[in-house]
């Protein structure tokens, strides 16, 4: 049970994701405070979700509470520099979504000793089916690190890292692969309609496809690839649309995580990033 005050700094798709995914799971609207510049928007997601707006920003925080960072992550020293105080006096857990940004560099920003979780989950989590993966600095009890994994655990499934170097990898993999299921799931309908399916129909049949596939692989002890014999007759209709998606998808996917990989890299250089 999740019995800490949450407050995020950050009052976009992610902290959506995350506090939407928390509410569902019981967490109650008064643990949780959202603070962004932008009034209206940080309101509207308090009356959505029966939370807390948050207006001011260096205040007296809950004690021993959490603070999720979910600001971009070149927004990351402005913010650390208006709060760092508040969380010292209030000893709380820093929990950072923020892509690229090292736990040492959050240090470097925040007063010594202040406990530090990295984590990258996604937009899934939002109806508890994230995959978050998590990496805790040294100054971080393993109290504080039960209480990170507890909040994204809540979300949908949880991986610590012992090597921070991998949260890159992981950023380009499952962080942002929602948009890259998605975009297949847009490819997939696309090339349906042009086979003839109206577009309802398409979109139903290539969603129920995906998900019921990945539930299978999920609740299998085989591998993807025994799973794939299984659909691929020897001659038969599989075996003529996996011809064409080999010879393209796995070199697409490794560019692809490549690309994100090294712009994750990018982002964690603060002052070099760009939007
Ligand atoms: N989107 C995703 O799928 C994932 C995102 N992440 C990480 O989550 C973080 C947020 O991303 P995302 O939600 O997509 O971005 P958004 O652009 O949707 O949201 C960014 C939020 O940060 C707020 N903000 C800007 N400046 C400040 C400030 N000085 N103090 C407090 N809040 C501020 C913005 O406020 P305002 O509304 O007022 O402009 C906005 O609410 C990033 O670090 C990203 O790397 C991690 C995993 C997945
Ligand atoms: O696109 C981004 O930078 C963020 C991090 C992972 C998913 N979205």
């Amino acid at each position: 049970m999740i019995t800490q005050h949450i407050i995020f700094i950050g009052a976009g798709h992610m902290a959506r994701a995350l506090i939407a995914g928390l509410r569902r799971q019981g967490v109650m609207g008064d643990q949780i405070q959202v603070h962004a510049p932008s009034a209206p928007r940080r309101d509207a997601l308090a009356a959505e979700f029966g939370i807390r707006s948050l207006p001011a920003t260096a205040q007296k925080l809950p004690a021993h509470g959490v603070v999720i960072y979910a600001a971009k992550p070149k927004q990351m020293p402005s913010v650390l520099t208006e709060w760092r105080h508040s969380f010292t006096d209030a000893g709380v857990l820093f929990l950072s979504v923020a892509a690229g940004i090292s736990s040492t560099r959050i240090a470097a920003e925040l007063d010594a000793g202040t406990a530090i979780v990295r984590s990258m989950p996604n937009t899934p989590t939002q109806i508890g089916v994230g995959a978050t993966a998590l990496y805790a600095r040294d100054t971080t009890s393993a109290e504080q690190r039960q209480i990170a994994e507890s909040i994204m655990a809540a979300v949908g499934k949880v991986y610590w890292l012992s090597d921070e170097s991998l949260m890159d990898a992981v950023t380009a993999l499952s962080g942002s692969g929602p948009a890259y299921v998605l975009l297949f799931l847009e490819a997939l309908e696309d090339a349906a309609v042009l086979q003839g399916l109206d577009r309802p129909t398409a979109r139903a049949l290539a969603v129920q496809t995906v998900l019921g596939t990945a539930q299978m692989a999920a609740a299998s002890v085989s591998s993807p690839t025994e799973l794939r014999h299984q659909v691929t007759s020897p001659g038969g209709t599989t075996a003529a649309g996996l011809a064409a998606w080999e010879e393209h998808l796995r070199p697409l996917a490794q560019r692809a995580l490549a690309a994100a990989a090294e712009r994750s890299r990018a982002l964690g250089d603060i002052k070099g990033n760009t939007p």
